[in-house]
């Protein structure tokens, strides 16, 4: 779901989400907890490909640049519990997040920074992002972990591993290289572990009914035809 020009579909989703919410609380339907995840890092770095992997399980065959934010989310057991992951992938280019507006930013319960580790750039912009993230008010203890993407292009890297442990250290942050394109470079490890450690620190936030999901991931199948 691509939010640019349709940024206002998001805010009705999202505000529809909210009031089914209410509603069916006073209905006493069962409740699942709901996590955002909001995806941030330079244009190209492959943050679409990244949240699609953890989704549907596939790498998308092309994508195109995000506009505004597009919205994927997963719900897993945890421990028992049924935990929505939502993560909100936002576009890189700067003319396409002239729409995202501090909304997005709202109840932001963890942030994945994202680089290319075949892209130098991309790591350099990465204080800038963590600067928009502090702009945007997000509270220094929102958990948020740094991803270098894209190691399976192994003879292109430019970012060498403790170049970037260093710089996630000097902000506390967990850090991991994957790849969305192979599918054991542990993309789905890295969510849960993220999933796992905001299950064990964040109350109730947000609930709904079990049969009451908004699908966004049957519409992001058939924008990207899989690769898998
Ligand atoms: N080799 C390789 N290519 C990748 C990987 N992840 C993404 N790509 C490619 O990188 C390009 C950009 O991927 P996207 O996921 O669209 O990048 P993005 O960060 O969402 O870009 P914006 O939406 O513009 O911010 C695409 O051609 C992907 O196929 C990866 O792990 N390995
Ligand atoms: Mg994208």
């Amino acid at each position: 779901m691509s939010t640019g020009s349709g940024g206002d579909r998001t805010v009705e989703l999202e505000s529809s989400l909210e009031a089914s919410i209410s509603s069916s609380c006073s209905f006493g339907f069962s409740r699942a907890r709901i996590f955002k995840i909001i995806v941030i890092g330079d244009s190209n770095v492959g943050k679409t490909c990244l949240t699609y992997r953890f989704c549907t399980s596939c790498f998308p065959e092309r994508t195109e640049a995000t506009i505004g934010v597009d919205f994927r989310e997963r719900t897993v057991d945890i421990d028992g519990e049924r935990i929505k992951i939502q993560l909100w992938d936002t576009a890189g280019q700067e003319r396409f997040r002239k729409s995202m507006v501090q909304h997005y930013y709202r109840n932001v319960h963890a942030v994945v920074f994202v680089y290319d580790i075949t892209n130098m750039a991309s790591f350099q912009g990465l204080p800038a992002w963590i600067e928009e993230c502090k702009q945007h008010l997000i509270s220094n203890d929102v958990p948020r972990i740094l991803v270098g993407n894209k190691c399976d292009l192994k003879d292109s890297i430019q970012v060498p591993t403790d170049m970037a442990q260093k710089f996630a250290d000097s902000y506390s942050m967990p850090m991991f290289e994957t790849s969305a394109k192979n599918t054991n470079d542990h993309v789905e490890a890295i969510f849960m572990t993220l999933a796992h450690k905001l299950k064990s620190h964040k109350p109730l936030i947000l609930s709904q009914p079990p049969d009451n999901t908004i699908e966004l991931n049957s519409e992001t199948k058939s924008t990207f035809p899989c690769g898998c």
